[in-house]
């Protein structure tokens, strides 16, 4: 009997709609699989060493996938920090310093030679211009023409020569790198962090009252009133005092919204976006009949005012309203701009503490910062910033946990193919245009034949440091980490807030320790439920910045010393 009249007999025809379109999927993933799995061993077995001597180089090795246009999107959503990483090498060799991935349908290379990082970021073409469109359209909820208005896409420059790009990185330049504004930014971040501290101690009562707390949840409450007040004027938490939890909880759910996780599956994401977008509306335009829509200049006498606040966030304002956007939009771009500058740096103060104080870590630590930190501190107990951010064990672990928690997906488009060198040039990687790549951090930070004794995944106060040869003394240096380490990202879109985000984080680290006297009392999960180890990692996709904690260490607070200047 044909196989055919068997299968019949056995499978009934209404059966058969469901079994043939089956076996079509499963048929077109196997092809596919089989495809781009051949694919991938053709080029791997003439890896870009045999271009050795020709200039061009040839293309990354494309790891197979199954599924058509999705490539392997699925598996880089993985909200485990790593775990992508950890499985693409268990099959893949890391030799190759790069590979090629598919990513919802775009072409997207991945680096991970130090050599070749290194070379992205000093390449002149390579753009992130269409990375924060689409964070400004995924991620804050800002309408694509407006988003077009704001960054002047495919704009030519101004009257005066200017395109809008060159008058943004103008912004950063003049209000958030040179040293007076960013010294003013610090200054005004410690006055407002050191009140609220100063409100917490009781010692001028000649109280000594005792406090606990999870620590990094009291961190974070701290932290936020001062840089958000620092940057954006006191006026915003004064009209919207809940906005903390509410801006934490769309920081958890950014990247889902980035990576267009529909809202039937996430509604959380998008309902906590609108409700921080229309407190931020509320207060925009409050401010704005306030100040008549003519925030106070930045170049002026005023380094922080109420209203609009920092020099910084004023000709951010003034930037506004040269492009013409509405108040939406502004209140998108001002959460984006929170994001950069709360997202990374609080986490980053709170696992300095942790480790610092960790009762199971080393524990000369604590008294080894504490030295350094006295030399910071002026007679009055204020801080002298110079000498505070030259500290070498502080710069050290400051470092390290960069090294250790950033998680960021360096981001660009290729307009022009691009060639790199791959180890010290002696083989060359071709990048082709339209495609985009990326440099995880992830990669780099924690390769484990780059960083090694201890290893990669430990924390090590001292890794940082070397001795002086000559005078014995430990000094703090980065040097032969180029390509390997870059919490900042790099080039010249490298990030604008990295002088001011040292500041402020070893700032409330000094102030912290300087105030109180910590006695830890042991570590809790998410949920507050005793645990006995140190925090790990909290759930996040790929890139979200610095990671969080899965829980938090409870601390008992005691005034240290009396009232402070
Ligand atoms: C430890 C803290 C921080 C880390 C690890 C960090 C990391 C980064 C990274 C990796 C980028 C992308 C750079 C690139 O593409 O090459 C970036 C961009 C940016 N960061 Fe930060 N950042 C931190 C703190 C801050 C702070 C405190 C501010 C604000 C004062 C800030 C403002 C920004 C802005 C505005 C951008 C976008 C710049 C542009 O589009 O050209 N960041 N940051």
């Amino acid at each position: 009997m044909p196989v055919n009249s068997v299968i019949l007999r056995i499978v009934s025809p209404s059966a058969l709609f469901i079994v043939a379109p089956c076996l079509a999927v499963i048929s077109v993933l196997a092809i596919v699989r089989l495809y781009t799995t051949s694919k991938y061993h053709r080029i791997l077995s003439s890896p870009p060493s045999a271009a050795a001597g020709s200039t061009k180089g040839s293309p990354p090795p494309p790891i197979p996938y199954t599924i058509p246009f999705l490539g392997h999107a699925i598996a880089f959503l993985a909200p485990k920090p790593g775990e992508f990483w950890a499985n693409l090498f268990r099959s893949h060799p890391r030799a190759t310093g790069a590979c090629t991935l598919l990513l919802g349908g775009n072409t997207t290379y991945i680096l991970f030679s130090p050599s070749a990082v290194e070379a992205l970021f000093k390449a002149r073409g390579p753009a992130r211009d269409g990375f924060n469109l689409q964070i400004s359209e995924l991620g804050l909820g800002v309408d694509h023409k407006e988003g077009l208005r704001y960054f002047g896409v495919g704009e030519g420059p101004d009257l005066t020569g200017i395109t809008p790009i060159q008058q943004q990185e103008k912004v950063w330049q003049n209000y958030l790198l040179e040293k007076k504004s960013v010294n003013e930014l610090t200054a005004n971040f410690t006055r407002v962090l050191r009140d609220q501290l100063a409100g917490e101690s009781n010692s001028e009562k000649g109280d000594t009252k005792e406090n606990v707390y999870g620590l990094y949840a009291w961190l974070q409450d701290r932290m936020f009133k001062a840089s958000t007040t620092a940057f954006m004027g006191s006026r915003l938490l004064e009209m919207y005092p809940n906005m903390r939890q509410d801006f934490f909880e769309f920081d958890h759910h950014m990247l889902t919204l980035f990576f267009r996780i529909p809202k039937l599956i996430s509604p959380t994401a998008y309902n906590v976006r609108e409700r921080v977008l229309s407190g931020l509306i509320n207060w925009q335009q409050q401010m704005q009949e306030e100040c008549k829509n003519n925030p106070v200049h930045p170049d002026g006498d005023v380094d922080w005012e109420s209203t609009y606040g920092s020099r910084a966030n004023r000709a951010r304002q003034h930037y506004y309203a040269s492009r013409g956007v509405n108040v939406r939009t502004r209140a998108g771009m001002d959460l984006g701009f929170l994001f950069g500058l709360n997202s990374n740096a609080i986490p980053a103060a709170g696992w300095m503490l942790l480790h610092i104080l960790n009762p199971e870590g080393d524990q000369t630590l604590l008294s080894r910062v504490m030295e350094e930190l006295e030399r910071a501190e002026r007679d009055n107990r204020s801080l002298d910033i110079p000498t505070l951010i030259a500290l070498p064990l502080l710069q050290s672990v400051f470092h390290e946990v960069l090294r250790l928690y950033v998680d960021v997906l360096v981001t660009r488009e290729l307009r022009e193919d691009l060639t790199l060198p791959l180890d010290e040039g002696k083989r060359r990687v071709l990048l082709e245009k339209n495609a985009v790549v990326m440099a995880p951090s992830w990669l780099g930070h924690r390769d484990e034949t780059l960083w090694t004794n201890p290893p990669c995944d430990q924390f090590y106060a001292e890794r940082f440091l070397k001795t002086d040869p000559e005078t014995g003394q430990q000094l703090f240096t980065t040097s032969g980490t180029n390509g390997k380490f870059f919490p900042f990202g790099g080039g010249k879109t490298i990030c604008p807030g990295r002088v001011f985000a040292k500041q402020e984080v070893l700032a409330s680290v000094a102030s912290v320790l300087l105030s109180f006297e910590i006695e830890p009392l042991g570590f809790v999960d998410e949920h507050g439920k005793s645990k006995t180890k140190f925090p790990g990692l909290g759930k996040s996709y790929s890139g979200s910045g610095i990671m969080i904690m899965d829980g938090d260490m409870r601390v008992k607070i005691k005034d240290r010393k009396g009232p402070r200047a």
